[in-house]
């Protein structure tokens, strides 16, 4: 088997605040790997951990932000103790290319996007400047953007554009992974539509992988292959997302799914999870939803729950210590499922990823 293109094992990441506030504890002892050409979604609300992950896959973490424990491997390879310039000489744009949050901001305005495509190939690859700049247009061509406007200011395009123009960039040394983080927050329904069209084009003809981050659990059940779902910093269930689909066994999961429309079923009822997402001022020691879960009992409380495997699908994890009684216990958010699943049976419909053929 090959080695998985990204590995992150019991990844626990600080920042330090002013003295008196508590340092925060963003991410706790986080682990899920991402296979060649696999695309992957990374789900959950503000502020659980999302993209201090992505930034520390490319050495990126804010000034006081540290990993204090765990690792981050590349195609086999521990980077997390790596130093900036190790960094930008063999994992930023080559081996992983990041999307960031509010990319719109992340173009220079003072520079043509083909200039800016120029300086990032040319630091990292001996291509000439014509050579950078015949990709360039190929990748615009790529990304639905007529080639002829590769030497426009970011300014002179529209938000969507923008988004194409960076995802155009993020392709230019051909990377393993590309991290895209909330890639259609900041755009309207039909743009949204089309960024995505265009990343899931990139699996079948770029042999890619992609590390898609976002906090609307439905847009990942479309477009991955896989899923991790955070909850304060801790990964509380991840696996085959026609896994999690289909047989959730976390409760924030379960809510969560409650929370956004499903496109097979858009009349559905949405419910609001109940309670705010945790502060995460102290050192993590127990079950971050604890007290937003319907199901807690006391002894949620008294540890972190560890990572373990549904019955005998190694892939599907999930931390919570009820995670066996969890069909039972949420029979009533679950009928949607169930309903769906004997619906399937009859019609095949095509999605969410995964579940156009058989049985998960
Ligand atoms: N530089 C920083 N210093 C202190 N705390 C930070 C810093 N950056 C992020 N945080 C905190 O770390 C936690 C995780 O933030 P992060 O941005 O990773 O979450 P997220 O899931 O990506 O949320 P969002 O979707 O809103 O960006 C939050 O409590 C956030 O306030």
């Amino acid at each position: 088997m090959t080695e998985p293109v990204l590995e992150i094992e019991d990844l626990t990441i600080t920042y330090r605040t002013e003295e008196g506030e508590g340092d925060v504890h963003a991410v706790t002892d986080a682990s899920f790997s991402i296979d060649e050409n696999e695309y992957f979604g990374l789900v959950g609300e503000s502020g659980c951990g999302k993209s201090t992950i992505a930034k520390s896959i490319i050495g990126g973490l804010d000034e006081n932000g540290e990993i204090t424990s765990g690792t981050i491997k590349i195609h086999g390879e521990e980077v997390q103790d790596y130093s900036e310039a190790e960094f930008n000489g063999s994992v930023r744009w080559e081996e992983v290319a990041l999307i960031p949050q509010a990319s719109m901001n992340s173009l220079d305005p003072l520079t043509r996007v083909s200039d800016q495509a120029v300086q990032i190939a040319q630091a990292h690859t001996s291509m000439t400047e014509t050579e950078v700049l015949d990709h360039f247009e190929e990748l615009f061509e790529v990304v639905g953007l007529p080639e002829s406007r590769i030497h426009d200011y970011p300014h002179q395009f529209s938000g969507g554009m923008q988004q194409r123009a960076l995802i155009a960039m993020s392709l230019l040394l051909k990377p393993s992974l590309i991290i895209a983080d909330e890639p259609t927050t900041a755009l309207d329904v039909i743009m949204q539509d089309q960024i995505l069209k265009h990343l899931n084009e990139l699996r079948d003809d770029w042999d890619i992988s992609m590390l898609l981050i976002t906090h609307d659990i439905s847009v990942v059940f479309e477009n991955c292959q896989s899923i991790a779902v955070m909850h304060g910093g801790q990964v509380a269930e991840t696996g085959e997302t026609v896994d999690i689909f289909l047989e959730p066994r976390h409760p924030y999961t379960i809510l969560l799914q409650q929370a956004f429309p499903d496109i097979r079923d858009p009349d559905s009822e949405l419910s609001v999870i109940e309670g705010t997402p945790p502060q995460l001022r102290a050192a993590v020691d127990h079950c971050t939803f604890a007290d937003r879960c319907p199901w807690s009992v006391e002894e949620c409380r008294a540890g972190a729950p560890p990572q373990e495997s549904v019955e005998d699908d190694p892939t599907h994890r999930v931390a919570c210590i009820r995670s066996s009684e969890m069909t039972e216990l949420a029979a009533d958010e679950l009928q949607k499922r169930e309903r769906y699943r004997s619906e399937r049976r009859d019609e095949h419909p095509t999605t969410p990823q995964g579940t156009n053929e058989g049985e998960p």
